[in-house]
Parts: structure tokens; sequence; C-alpha cells
């Protein structure tokens, strides 16, 4: 489920009918240009992030995965309005020991930012400010894209953060918020659409339309100027 960010304001991601998640099958891979962007996703050791981005570009839900130790490198190659987007998703590992070394290689040139925390586990979800400010220390521009998840919704029974927590948090750093699982594959459509929301928003280059809604058909809320305003804060 995508959560509210900001009532009355929409963030304006419409996609297209004719858009596809795939190159379609008449284009010749060779010889389209894509636009390549970098995407990172942060967060504490076990919150989800490889699981959530195999589930967006391997279309599954990994079993049994390792402990990510540096970095895994994923993409997948999106048709948006026309244009062939490439995303370069960087998983990066949680832990510590697995991540030091990597860190500045992480925030180099990066075009995105996904902060991932784990619905039931309190502490991941409290980490959230510390990863926020480590993208802060490594001079990640204002205009940059961020966007926090909060994954493993399927463990309904084991939640320990409130959505209204997440939202007020979120809101704090206007960032977007999405609740999703990485395992779920009712949730599938939902994982691809975080990853959409952020193609479309890189893809533009601009700021986002706003557009004036009432309150209950708000969703995917997400006011870019104020956004802007308060990246400075990451
Ligand atoms: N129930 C449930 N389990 C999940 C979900 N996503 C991941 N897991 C499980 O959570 C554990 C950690 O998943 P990973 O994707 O490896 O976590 P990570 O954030 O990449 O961890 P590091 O690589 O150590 O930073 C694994 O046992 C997964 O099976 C989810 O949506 N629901
Ligand atoms: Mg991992």
């Amino acid at each position: 489920m995508a959560i509210e960010n900001k009532p009355g304001v929409e963030f304006d991601t419409v996609f297209s009918r004719n858009d596809s998640l795939e190159l379609s099958s008449h284009h010749d891979y060779e010889n389209v240009q894509a636009r390549i962007f970098k995407i990172i996703v942060i967060g504490d050791s076990n919150v989800g992030k490889t699981c959530l981005t195999y589930r967006f570009c391997g279309g599954t839900f990994l079993k049994n995965p390792e402990a990510t130790i540096g970095v895994d490198f994923r993409e997948r190659t999106l048709e948006l309005g026309g244009e062939c987007i490439k995303l370069q998703i960087w998983d990066t590992a949680g832990q510590e020991r697995f991540r030091k070394s990597m860190v500045e290689h992480y925030y180099r040139s990066v075009h995105a930012v996904i902060f991932v925390y784990d619905v039931t586990s309190l502490p991941s979800f409290e980490s959230i400010p510390e990863w926020i400010e480590e993208c802060s220390r490594h001079s990640v521009g204002p205009l940059v894209p961020r966007i926090m998840v909060g994954n493993k919704c399927d463990l309904r029974d084991r939640r320990e953060v409130p959505a209204s927590a997440a939202q007020c948090l979120a809101d704090s750093y206007n960032f977007p918020l999405f609740e999703t699982s990485a395992k779920d594959p009712a949730e599938k459509e939902h994982v691809d659409a975080i990853f959409l929301t952020i193609a479309y928003r890189l893809k533009s280059h601009k700021p986002l339309r706003l557009k004036q809604l009432s309150e209950s058909s708000s969703r995917h809320l997400w006011n870019q100027r104020e956004q802007e305003a308060a990246a400075c804060q990451c």
C-alpha cells in the first residue's frame, strides 16, 4: 500500500497504459540507447533490501538470501513514455563490517536513494535518521529523490512500527512512504510502483506537477517543493 504523505497534494505519478515495464520484443536491444540511473538501497541488515531489489529485478521472492557483502548490482530496463531507462540498483550491505570500505562508492553520483526499514523491527525504523544522516554526510544533492520503504508487511501479527509513526517520520523529511512486502506475491506490483515512482521522477528531471486534490482522493503523495526544501536535512 502507498501511504499518504501530505493531504491535498498528489505526487503526479500516472503510469500511462502505453508504458511497459520491460523493453518490448520489437526493440533491438543492441541499438537502444538507455539513460542509466543509479539507485542505492540503504538500511539495517535483515530488513529485506536484497529481497526487495530481487523482487523488482527478478520478479520472484528470493528464498534464503545471504547477507550482502559490499554491494550487489541488479538492473532492470524500462520503457517509459517511449524512452528507454535503465535502473542500476545498488543493493548495499546493512552490516557495518561488510560495508565500511564501500560507503564512498555507494553515494558517488547517485541518482536516487531508497531507505528501507522492517515494519516488524522497531530498531530498524529507529535507525532511519542515522541512514539519512550518513547520506547527508556524503553530499548527496537536495534534488536527488529519496523515499522510505517499510518492508515485511505480510507479517501482520509481528508489526512493531505503526504506520502512523512511519508517516510522521516520512513527513518530517518530506519523503514519500511506502509499506510493502517483498515476499507477498500480491505486493509485486506495489514493489514495481516504488521503483517506477523513482524512474518517472528521474526521467522527467524537473519538478513534479502538483495537483490539488480532495483529501479523500489523494494517493502517492509527495509535496515536491517541500521535499526539495527539506532535503538539505539529508
Ligand atoms: N516475511 C518476510 N520476510 C522477508 C521479506 N523480505 C525479506 N525477508 C526475509 O528477511 C531476511 C533478510 O532479507 P535480506 O533481503 O537478505 O535483507 P538485507 O536487508 O538485504 O540484509 P543485508 O544484506 O544483511 O543488509 C531473509 O530471511 C528474508 O527471507 C518480506 O517482505 N517478508
Ligand atoms: Mg542484502
